[in-house]
């Protein structure tokens, strides 16, 4: 990679009529997963100048100047009519700006979820739009009778594939590129881009098979002979291969024993980012991952996905202070329907509160669901080092559903069948989690527990069964004080108490706490507390069943709900 070169626009003729402007940095261009090769890219944009002159798409906004420098020594701006948009994206907003000021005249072609988006982009600007429907041709003359075939992407959802009969040329925009930046114009090195091409389907695509296979039946009836792609080298050496590979690459996705789906919104492409890099890991590990974007999914789609998974992960931006809408129902459909053997996890971007991820995270525990990866929290933009941690966050989900798929298998059918019955059915029983809190060389500690039932009325007792691995010398001793603040279904208290910590390390330190009556700290996040006193501790087996008396209690929500454990099996 030659960092030092400056940007260029490199123009070459690719068909009769036909220009290819390729806006090239041999830098990263984003950070999204798929550039993570550093290798820089081309952003190609193609000129068909027949009687009619059509623009496909034009670059984002860090080539603006240097690309409408280079298109106005090839065209007269004024004489454009026609900027076909592949798909919308914000980043193109700058260029289209600055194009629209030199040629007002320009109609816009694209899909409709492509014109909504253009319009999002232009909120206070009266747009020409020749939205594609159905089997309309665009006729520039001179043989150039432009096809349209539309090939809708969970990362693209309006995305558009372009034909013209003049030159057999099908403008592909995501389909068959490579972020690469290199002199050649066209793929006759085609051996030594296998990598880079796999990569870049590997990152974007192989979480999206399901839809690749349909674009790639849709655009066949074209019988084009070269690939005009959105970025990297034109395919015209390796156009069959490249569609074989294509194919291949889709069909080994469908082939994998295990598969996650990914339910994800996002409104400026941060958690998108984050999704891509998950995929990438859990892909990368061998699992195979259907990516739906909520806000364009229909719900039994979700619900349909979701069953025939074996896990799933949902990520979510925080806007005004939720989750969107799309997500909600999306979690409402999943909560309602999946297994809860199913593996979960969670991650999302936000700006500075963060709830939506909260919400989902506490939601899917409090119905039982285990999480495969420490949920993934982002401000704004994930930088490189944020995307290794996505990436690594899918790896461990692949092996914590490898383990638990050998786990399956390798009990066989008929053993032990009464045993797992039971198991199950002793996991239904459920438990409010509470955390024990209580003082030990003037440090406090805590312990999480969902074993904890009222015992008797006069006085007013109740009992706590704790592990004894778990426990031991945190556990408060005959006569002792402690306080049991019983948390809320919403908050993230939980969180505090589950993770490991090293030796010296406080729990408290980020926890708002006032201290009882008795001395011990009251989660001040609690929904209620109780002041206890130790009566009796008595060993059980593998578990230490207190019984303590309630000398004093507090609720401190009175409209909270009480968080409460549900588990799938009696065995842990
Ligand atoms: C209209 C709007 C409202 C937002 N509200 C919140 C909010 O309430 N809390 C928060 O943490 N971030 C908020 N944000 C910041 C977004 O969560 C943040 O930009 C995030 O990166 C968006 O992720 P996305 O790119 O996946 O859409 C808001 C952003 C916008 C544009």
């Amino acid at each position: 990679m030659t960092a030092t070169r400056p940007r260029d626009v490199q123009v070459a003729e690719v068909g009769e009529n036909t220009m290819v402007l390729r806006s090239r940095t041999w830098d990263r261009l984003k950070f999204e997963v798929e550039y993570a090769r550093q290798k820089g890219t081309t952003a190609n944009t193609y000129l068909i100048q027949a009687d009619r002159i059509a623009v496909l798409d034009p670059p984002g906004e860090s080539f603006t100047e240097i690309f409408l420098k280079e298109l106005s020594l090839q065209v007269y701006l004024q004489k454009i009519d026609y900027v076909i948009l592949s798909h919308v994206n914000l980043n193109r907003a700058a260029t289209l700006t600055a194009l629209l000021e030199r040629a007002p005249q320009i109609t816009f072609v694209c899909s409709k979820p492509g014109a909504i988006a253009l319009k999002a982009a232009f909120p206070d600007r009266e747009l020409n739009i020749n939205v594609v429907r159905g089997d309309e041709v665009l006729d520039l003359g001179q043989g150039h009778e432009l096809q349209f075939a539309f090939v809708p992407t969970p990362r693209h959802p309006g995305a558009l594939c372009t034909f013209d009969s003049a030159t057999r040329i099908l403008y592909t925009d995501k389909l068959f590129g490579v972020h690469l930046c290199d002199d050649p114009v066209f793929d006759e090195n085609w051996k030594d881009l296998g990598d880079d091409r796999r990569y870049y389907f590997d990152c974007l695509h192989a979480s999206q098979a399901k839809q690749v296979e349909t674009a790639l039946d849709r655009i066949s009836p074209f019988n084009a002979r070269i690939y005009a792609p959105g970025h990297g080298p034109v395919v015209r050496f390796s156009f069959s291969r490249l569609g074989l590979d294509y194919r291949d690459w889709c069909e080994a996705q469908k082939n994998q024993e295990t598969l996650v789906t990914m339910l994800y919104a996002s409104a400026y492409g941060n958690t998108a980012a984050m999704a891509g890099a998950i995929a990438h890991g859990l892909t990368e590990a061998g699992v195979a991952v259907e990516s739906i974007n909520c806000e364009f999914a229909d719900p039994k789609d979700i619900t349909s996905a979701v069953e025939k998974s074996d896990g799933f992960i949902f990520g979510s931006p925080t806007l005004a202070g939720h989750a969107p809408t799309q997500i909600q129902t999306a979690l409402g459909l999943v909560l309602s329907t999946a297994a809860k053997n199913k593996l979960a996890g969670v991650f999302g971007s936000y700006g500075w509160s963060g709830e939506a991820v909260d919400m989902l995270e506490s939601r899917l525990q409090d119905a039982g669901f285990t999480l495969g990866f420490d949920t993934l929290r982002v401000k704004f933009k994930p930088t490189d080092e944020v995307l290794n941690e996505c990436e690594t966050a899918g790896e461990t989900f692949a092996q914590t559903l490898r383990k638990t798929r050998k786990t399956r298998t390798s009990v066989q059918p008929g053993l032990n069948v009464q045993g797992d019955r039971t198991e199950q059915a002793v996991g239904r029983i459920v438990g409010s989690l509470c955390v024990l809190t209580l003082n030990q060389d003037n440090t406090p500690v805590g312990l999480l527990t969902s074993w904890v039932s009222q015992a008797t009325f006069s006085p007013p007792g109740l009992t706590i069964a704790i592990p004894f691995d778990q426990a031991e010398e945190l556990l408060p001793q005959n006569g002792a004080p402690f306080v049991l603040n019983v948390l809320k279904e919403g908050r993230n208290v939980r969180r505090n108490f589950q993770k490991a910590i090293a030796p010296g390390e406080n729990r408290f330190v980020n926890l708002a706490t006032h201290p009882a009556t008795n001395g011990c700290p009251v989660l001040d996040d609690a929904l209620a507390y109780m002041e206890c006193k130790v009566q009796n501790r008595m060993k059980c087996h593998d578990h230490w069943l207190l019984y303590a008396t309630i000398d004093n209690g507090k609720v401190l929500e009175p409209t909270g709900v009480t968080a409460v454990q549900h588990r799938k099996s009696a065995t842990y």
